[in-house]
């Protein structure tokens, strides 16, 4: 990892922002833009053929059969079964508080406000398949949208040579999911969004991927709604000379791990410390079966950055807004306050971000890219929407007709003012 010592914050601000614009590729946006376009074209003849050219699988039916997720159900190891369900109770329990419910008031007599909550009609779920299965982002996707109440899930995952991953399809038949389709990539995202002969058109689109997936959502936001832009994992670390070096390391590395374009980034006021984790993760990254992706997101995203205090750490994380932080200070808990931007805290040495990859119970679809800026963790409040309502008296109109007209005149809207007058003759 490259360590940066000796630059002023300003300057160190700039190299942040530089890099995060680097995150949204116009070469992939073109590719993003064709692939839609040919999907709205062509519908399933379109989905098959990117499946031959991207995933190298030849598909007849992309629907996965009920029969096929029966069958993978059985033939997953029963302790990856157990495992699966307690994440899930995890995963429900803490996506439980998420809930919004109705509510409704009346400020005077005959005046009743109101908002009304309801689920989404229809959402698409993406669940990522290209260098690895992604059987936890079954769960993280699938749950909040069970407990908000939606009635039509449909899941797309990429296709693969031997079939959807059964562990991937055991997921699913725990989340309640039965409508899962073999798509992925930018392909899927525009199926969702434009509906093919085999793929009904949502109202929403949430999951995480690749870079493509992420461009492909921002691209189709309008026609269908989106959770966030949820691209290549991050991980930022603040850590001072009470972290081990090699507990640091191996966290940069669980993320790196995931994507060429994954990010990984420590600020550190301790020259000790930055030299001891750069050694660490090259001795690390020689042990890991997918080194060769670790190693080039660690190459061109991993960053060191040494500043003088924790106040200038923390100042430059806000700038990162990595998806995932980890604070490796001592009394963690005390430096929340101060976190402005992240999608995911992890406090303290022993909250390893793995745990909230998998079991601990909240969700690890988050803001990539610097999006935490204004972007929250998926939750259950994504698969709901709010319905405001308004009910009157006569007595009540009466009370506010001259106000009303009064405002609709100033803004030159007659027939505003009519619509109120016309029923107090
Ligand atoms: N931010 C989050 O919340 C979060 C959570 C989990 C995973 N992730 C990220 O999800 C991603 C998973 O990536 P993945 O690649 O394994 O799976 P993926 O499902 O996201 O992408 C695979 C698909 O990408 C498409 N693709 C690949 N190369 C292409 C090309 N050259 N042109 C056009 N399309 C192409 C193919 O259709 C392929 O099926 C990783 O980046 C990981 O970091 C993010
Ligand atoms: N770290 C990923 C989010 O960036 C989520 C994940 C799934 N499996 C393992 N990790
Ligand atoms: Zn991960």
């Amino acid at each position: 990892m490259q360590i940066i010592k000796n630059e002023s914050i300003n300057q160190i601000k700039a190299r942040i922002r530089q890099q995060t614009l680097k995150t949204v590729d116009p070469q992939v946006e073109n590719r993003v833009a064709d692939i839609i376009a040919t999907v709205r074209e062509k519908g399933d003849v379109a989905l098959k053929s990117y499946a031959k050219a991207f995933d190298d699988v030849s598909l007849d039916v992309l629907k996965v059969s009920s029969s096929q997720i029966n069958q993978a159900m059985k033939s997953v190891d029963p302790e990856v079964i157990a495992a699966l369900e307690k994440a899930a109770a995890n995963i429900r329990s803490f996506h439980q508080l998420e809930l919004q419910t109705s509510f409704e008031d009346s400020p005077r007599p005959g005046v009743l406000r109101g908002t009304k909550v309801t689920a989404l009609s229809a959402v698409g779920i993406y669940v990522p398949g290209g260098t690895a299965a992604y059987p936890s982002s079954v769960l993280m996707n699938a749950l909040p949208a069970k407990i908000a109440g939606v009635k039509n899930i449909i899941m797309v995952t990429p296709p693969q040579k031997d079939g959807t991953n059964p562990v991937v399809l055991a997921a699913a038949k725990i989340a309640g999911i039965d409508s899962i389709y073999q798509v992925g990539g930018a392909q899927a995202i525009a199926a969702l969004a434009y509906g093919t002969e085999s793929i009904p058109k949502v109202d929403k689109i949430t999951g995480p991927g690749n870079a493509y997936v992420a461009t492909a959502k921002r691209a189709v936001y309008g026609q269908v709604a989106i959770d966030m832009i949820a691209g290549p994992s991050e991980i930022g670390i603040l850590a001072d000379d009470s972290a081990r070096p090699q507990d640091v390391a191996a966290d940069l590395l669980s993320q790196a791990e995931h994507d060429v374009n994954a990010r990984a980034i420590l600020i550190t006021n301790s020259e000790k410390l930055a030299q001891a984790v750069s050694d660490e993760v090259d001795k690390q990254l020689l042990t890991l079966p997918r080194v060769d992706i670790a190693r080039a997101a660690v190459d061109s995203n991993g960053f060191i950055y040494l500043v003088d205090t924790v106040d200038d750490m923390i100042d430059l994380m806000n700038v990162v807004a990595p998806e995932h932080l980890e604070i490796q200070l001592e009394n963690a808990y005390d430096y929340l306050a101060k976190i402005q931007n992240a999608g995911s805290v992890f406090l303290g040495k022993y909250a390893s971000e793995p745990l909230g990859d998998y079991l601990a119970g909240p969700n690890h679809i988050l803001p990539t890219g610097g999006t935490a800026r204004f972007s929250s963790a998926l939750g259950v409040w994504d698969f709901q929407k709010r319905i405001q309502y308004l009910d009157y008296s006569q007595a009540a109109l009466s009370d506010d007709a001259s106000d009303v007209a009064a405002l609709a005149r100033e803004e030159g809207l007659e027939a505003h003012a009519r619509a109120i007058e016309v029923r107090q003759s």
